[in-house]
């Protein structure tokens, strides 16, 4: 039997603390604000944008849009970056990813406040977590610990898999499963003998950006299969970087997408927010 891990169940659960407290901060005389730069028009990027304005509001975290054109130079992206560093009433600061290919997504990073830094993602912040001193988080892989937690899937001793070395899951990953003891291998698209590798994995995660490219073939039974993909086909239907048909009765537990690790990224954005907040005290 494979246990579908409800990642919105949990992402609401969440928020509904997150709301009490962004009310105590309120009346501390502290109203949460988190500004959302995007550049662009990418659909998927508005969709996620849209969907972090709106559960801000919900929350009570206050949000600046900051929606700028395609065409904006670096300097001008860099500019309104310093002008929210030095605003007071901003607490946190996103930019949304990925950035036009004329932008340089790292030096964008790089100019956010390392207080400010609502994605986890400044070189400051991910050397905090390397050194198990976090402060500021990547929201995907922080949401990933919180579901295993949730779910009460323990991580210590545990071969953990990661298929993908991205700055924004991979790697920050890697770390947060060290922190807690696991014995953790990344592997990427130059790795030899995949399915080998994955099928040694306790827990095994998905980020490869292939849709339902690991089928069981890649699972050892009993294994938790955590799919972090968002690949929308040509019929318009979501699926993730798992085959989550063929995965089902192998896996003991299995995120759904929609509906498995997304929620949680947002969820873990807002509380990011909040603690920013908090600290700016
Ligand atoms: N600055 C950032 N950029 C990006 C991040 C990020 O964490 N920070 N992650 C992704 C996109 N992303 C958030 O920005 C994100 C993607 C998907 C979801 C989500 O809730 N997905 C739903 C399905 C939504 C749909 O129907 O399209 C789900 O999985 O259930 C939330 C956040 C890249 N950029
Ligand atoms: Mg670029």
């Amino acid at each position: 039997m494979t246990v579908m891990i409800d990642g919105r169940q949990t992402a609401a659960k969440i928020r509904s603390e997150l709301a009490k407290k962004a009310e105590v901060l309120k009346n501390q005389g502290i109203t949460p604000c988190l500004a959302v730069i995007l550049v662009g028009d990418d659909p998927a990027s508005q969709v996620y944008v849209r969907n972090k304005k709106r559960a801000a509001e919900k929350i009570g975290i206050e949000t600046k849009d900051l929606h700028l054109s395609a065409q904006t130079a670096q300097s001008e992206l860099l500019e309104l970056i310093d002008s929210l560093n030095d605003d007071p009433s901003v607490h946190a600061i996103l930019v949304q990813m990925p950035l036009p290919k004329h932008l340089d997504e790292n030096e964008v990073i790089n100019a956010i406040s390392p207080k400010k830094d609502a994605d986890g993602l400044h070189p400051k912040n991910l050397g905090h977590l390397f050194m198990n001193e976090p402060q500021a988080l990547p929201c995907t892989p922080r949401g990933i610990m919180v579901l295993l937690a949730e779910y009460d899937i323990g991580v210590a001793g545990k071969n953990v898999v990661i298929i993908g070395r991205s700055n924004l899951v991979g790697r920050p990953l890697a770390a947060m499963m060290i922190n807690v003891d696991a014995t953790v291998t990344v592997a990427h698209s130059k790795t030899k003998n995949l399915p080998e590798i994955a099928k040694n994995a306790d827990i095994l995660v998905v980020a490869t950006g292939r849709a339902e490219m690991v089928d069981q073939s890649y699972v050892k039974k009993g294994a938790t299969v955590i799919d972090v993909g968002i690949n929308r086909l040509p019929d318009n239907h979501l699926v993730g970087d798992v085959d989550q048909a063929s995965v089902t009765g192998v896996a003991a537990y299995l995120t759904p997408v929609p509906g498995g690790v997304g929620p949680m990224t947002i969820a873990m954005l807002m509380q990011q927010t909040l603690e920013l907040a908090e600290k700016s005290k």
